[in-house]
Order: C-alpha cells, then sequence, then structure tokens
C-alpha cells in the first residue's frame, strides 16, 4: 500500500497539470510503468479518477495536512477505494490522525459547490434545475459500463444468456429503455470475450443509445452523421437501416475516422461512406444541401453529461471554452440543417448538461429557422421499441433530456427538428421541385416521417450467424487496448 500511495501521487502529480484529458495521461503512465499489473492499474485508476471526482472538496479538507499535498491527494483518494484495514498500515500515525479528522467533516457544512466539488460557474449554471445538488452527487458518482449488441449479428437476449454463461457472477441487466443494451455493474471477469472483436457488441451509454434512436433512419434512406467521429452512433445508424441506403459518417478529424474504420469493418455494416471534411462548410457539405432524409448532429460540447466517466472535464472547461463551444455548435447545426430535404428530420444532441448548449441551441435554431419544427423526442422514442418502456414521468419535455439520477444514463440532451415538407417557403418549393433528385428524396422522406420508426421493423431474416471464434484478450483500464467505446463513454472504469 505504500507503493500504491506513490503511484496515485505520482499519477496525480501528471493528470493536475491538466495538460491533457485524464485517461490518456493514465494510459502514458501505465505505458511508461509496464510492470504494473492489471489489478494494480484498476486500483490506481479508481483513486485517481475519486480524486478527480471530488478534488475541490479534498483540497479543502485536506489544506491543514502536512507534506506533500499530492500525497494528501492520493491518500484522500484511496481512504474512498480501499478498505481502511489496507490502507491505514501504510500510513505514519500523525498522517492516519490527520486522515481521521478529516474524513469526520461533515460535508453538510460545506457550499454546495465545494460539497460537490465542482467549479463556481458550473454550479451557477446547474443551480436552477430540477434537484440540482441530486444531478451533481450522481454526475460524481462511477458509472456501470453500459454495452450495446449489434442488431445485424445477434440480439440482446442472446448475448445476455452467453455473458452469464461465461461469468455467472457478473451483475448483467437489460438497459431500462434501450432494446439494445446490457448494463454490467461492478467489474465482471469477462476479459476474455471475443464479441467486442467479432463486432457483435460495442462499449455504449444507454442514453448515447437513446439519441441514436430519435433519428430513427429506414432502410434505403440517405442519412448524414455530421460528428461522427469513432462512430460510435453511426453504427447504430447503419444497423438500424439495416445496412442499405447511404450513411455518410462526417468529422473533421481524421484520428477519429481512422479509429472507426476498424470498428466499422468488425460492424459488417456496408452502407457507410466516412468522408474527413475541413469544417462545417466544407464544399463536400454543401452538395449534400437538401438530399439527406435524416441528419444527425453529435455536436462537440462541455462533456458535462459524462462527468462520471470524465471528471477532469469539469476542470479543464469554463465558461470561454463552453462559449466557444456553442458558437461551434450554432454553425454546424446550421451547415447541418442545410442537408436535411424537405420533410426530413435533423436531430441535435449533445452530451452535456448546461442549458445553453442544449435548450438554448434549439430555441435559437427555431427562432432562425422558421422552415423547421420541433418534434417531440418522447413521442419518437415512444413509436419505437424503447417505446413501452419510456414512463411519462421520466420524459416529459418536447426534448430528450437524460440524467444520471433520474435515467441511470450519463447527461445527455437531444432535440428533433423537421423540415417542413408543405409551407416551405415559394423559393425554396420551386428550388426543390425542380431538382428530380431532391424530389425523389422528398417522396420518400415525406412518407418516412408518417410511417411507424424502423425500430417496429421485424428483424429480416438474413442476419449473419454469430461467429464464436477465435477467443481474444481484452485488456482492462488500457485505452489504447481496450475495444473503443462510444466518444460518450470513455474506457475509464470496469473492466472487461
Ligand atoms: C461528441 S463527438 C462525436 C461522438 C460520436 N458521434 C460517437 O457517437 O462516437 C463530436 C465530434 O464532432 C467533431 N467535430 C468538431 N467540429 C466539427 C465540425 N466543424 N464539423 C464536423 N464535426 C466536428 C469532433 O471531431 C468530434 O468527433
Amino acid at each position: 500500500m505504500a507503493i500504491r500511495i506513490d503511484q496515485v501521487r505520482d499519477v496525480l502529480g501528471e493528470v493536475l497539470q491538466w495538460s491533457g484529458p485524464a485517461d490518456l495521461t493514465l494510459s502514458r503512465w501505465f505505458r511508461a510503468n509496464p510492470r504494473v499489473g492489471m489489478r494494480d492499474r484498476g486500483e490506481i485508476a479508481e483513486a485517481v479518477y475519486d480524486v478527480l471526482r471530488h478534488l475541490r472538496r479534498y483540497r479543502q479538507v485536506a489544506e491543514g495536512g502536512r507534506g506533500s499535498a499530492t500525497r494528501r491527494l492520493a491518500v484522500l483518494g484511496l481512504a474512498a477505494t480501499v478498505r481502511q484495514e489496507v490502507l491505514r498500515p501504510a500510513l505514519e500515525a500523525e498522517e492516519s490522525a490527520w486522515l481521521t479528522r478529516v474524513l469526520s467533516i461533515d460535508p453538510a457544512s460545506m457550499p454546495l459547490a465545494v460539497r460537490q466539488s465542482v467549479p463556481d460557474w458550473l454550479e451557477e449554471a446547474l443551480r436552477d434545475e430540477p434537484q440540482a445538488e441530486r444531478l451533481l452527487a450522481s454526475l460524481n458518482r462511477a458509472a456501470p459500463l453500459d454495452i450495446r449488441v449489434n442488431p445485424m449479428k445477434t440480439d440482446r437476449d442472446a448475448m445476455m444468456a452467453e455473458l452469464l454463461a461465461g461469468a455467472p457472477d457478473a451483475e448483467v441487466a437489460p438497459t431500462p429503455y434501450s432494446p439494445f443494451g446490457i448494463r454490467l455493474q461492478g467489474r465482471p471477469a469477462l476479459n476474455r470475450w471475443n464479441r467486442f472483436e467479432d463486432g457483435s457488441i460495442e462499449v455504449q451509454d444507454e442514453g448515447s443509445q437513446l439519441l441514436t434512436m430519435l433519428v430513427a433512419p429506414r432502410r434505403g434512406e440517405m442519412v448524414i452523421d455530421f460528428c461522427a467521429g469513432a462512430g460510435g452512433k453511426t453504427l447504430l445508424l447503419g444497423a438500424m437501416m439495416r445496412s442499405t441506403g447511404r450513411l455518410y459518417a462526417l468529422d473533421v478529424s481524421e484520428n477519429r475516422l481512422a479509429r472507426f474504420k476498424p470498428r466499422l469493418s468488425r460492424s459488417g455494416l456496408s452502407n457507410v461512406f466516412p468522408i474527413v471534411i475541413a469544417n462545417e462548410n466544407d464544399a463536400r457539405v454543401k452538395r449534400l444541401s437538401r438530399k439527406a432524409h435524416r441528419v444527425l448532429v453529435d455536436a462537440p460540447c462541455s462533456g458535462t453529461g459524462t462527468l462520471r466517466r470524465n471528471a477532469d472535464l469539469k476542470w479543464r472547461q469554463n465558461p470561454d471554452s463552453v462559449q466557444e463551444l456553442v458558437a461551434l455548435q450554432h454553425s454546424i447545426l446550421a451547415s447541418a440543417a442545410r442537408c436535411v430535404a424537405p420533410g426530413g428530420r435533423l436531430v441535435y444532441g449533445t452530451c452535456s448538461v448546461l442549458r445553453e448548449e442544449n435548450e438554448g441551441q434549439a430555441e435559437t435554431f427555431l427562432a432562425e429557422n422558421p422552415d423547421f419544427e420541433l418534434l417531440s423526442a418522447t413521442e419518437i422514442l415512444r413509436a419505437g421499441r424503447a417505446g413501452e418502456m419510456v414512463g411519462e414521468a421520466e420524459l416529459t419535455t418536447p426534448f430528450l433530456k437524460l440524467r444520471p439520477d433520474v435515467h441511470g444514463t450519463d447527461g445527455f440532451f437531444a432535440a428533433v427538428f423537421q423540415r417542413k415538407a408543405a409551407g416551405a417557403s415559394a423559393a425554396l418549393a420551386a428550388e426543390a421541385a425542380a431538382d428530380p433528385a431532391v424530389k425523389a428524396v422528398i417522396a420518400v422522406a415525406e412518407a418516412a416521417v408518417v410511417v411507424p420508426e424502423v425500430l417496429a421493423e421485424p428483424a429480416p431474416a438474413d442476419v449473419p450467424e454469430v461467429d464464436d471464434g477465435a477467443v481474444v484478450e481484452v485488456p482492462a483500464v488500457e485505452p489504447a487496448e481496450a475495444p473503443v467505446p462510444d466518444e460518450d463513454t470513455p474506457p475509464v472504469a470496469p473492466a472487461v
């Protein structure tokens, strides 16, 4: 344990420089210390993430201690994540007495922002949310691991049965809302499971799955995933389209799209076209003007909904960086909207819990784009297979608003817009009518918005057989080697 304290202190020394995302710094440290075993890595990571979650409170209570401030933080992180009888023998008597004193401080005596360890700007932004403290507390808890089955290759029941056969002690449950999700608690021993490798499953938070389901693409459509990143949502979109039609996966990041390619080849999809764009106004985007039935904007955002997994984000963001994101989101949304065919659907989503990135952005969009109208996200989910699972009280606004304390997902927001098919300005209508390609698209899009969602469709008979070939090692914690997760779901917590 004495070594463990030093290890956590060393990692914190690097992570608290804020030179990059904590998970990357941690990976770098593990690579530089290859003799640290898998179990030890897990313990180090847990203590480091605990400190990042509770940094402000720990710093305040640890102010009075002696010795290195980083060591004090390391001891507090370990006190929260390993058993006291393991930790205490590694502490000097004075340090142990200090720990006892510090642990007895009642958090209720502290201001909200200290108690819940958030910067003032974030507390101010969230204080008027319903049950604000409960929300903040839930963002400080470790998240379970959600995986999503690939409906092109298997189904949830089969995967759950297989999972339980391989790890009977695993705490496994279907996700409550998404029909594609499986939730794993704790650290199940699944590290010899080949289903990541054969594309049957992906790591993806249930909230991310639900956001994607709002797009509800249909077979044969033209769909654009405008901010596809490493393709977490693209893969589900492609499967919902049953590998038909055309799905353009756009992103400005060549690296992220490169990380998407191996996932895409595992997935069994042949309808996806990844395209690197220079920016949201790229000429290739302009060529897609009014052509798409469905466009998803999974916007770059503050990530404040994912603090359970990326606690460092709250310390690495500030009001100015959020403002920059808001401006970028506005510009991306404007360009993406131009790609939507009359009658087509535009879904704007974030993994943020900040109003200005969410409702604020949606309201501005509606004010600036009178040819779009807002659809009810709740109704769309009800029409899909998530329908019977979405309770009345849980999704009451026209937007999709998910929170860890209410839905058990990361914090997500989505707004669904539809470009008016009739009643669009005369100029737009004339332009559309003049283009036979667009005309065909309009007809399909108009049909698409009134028929039941693609999720309600029965699975086709030609679902490929599940390949139960070679078993591969899926290592824990090390993001460079772990299965690539959804962008919103970095692989920091439980090991698979
Ligand atoms: C939230 S992430 C996307 C996550 C991804 N959809 C997934 O589910 O895995 C936002 C993405 O937007 C991309 N991005 C940033 N600026 C952009 C722009 N101007 N146009 C298109 N994509 C952009 C980023 O590179 C990043 O991959």
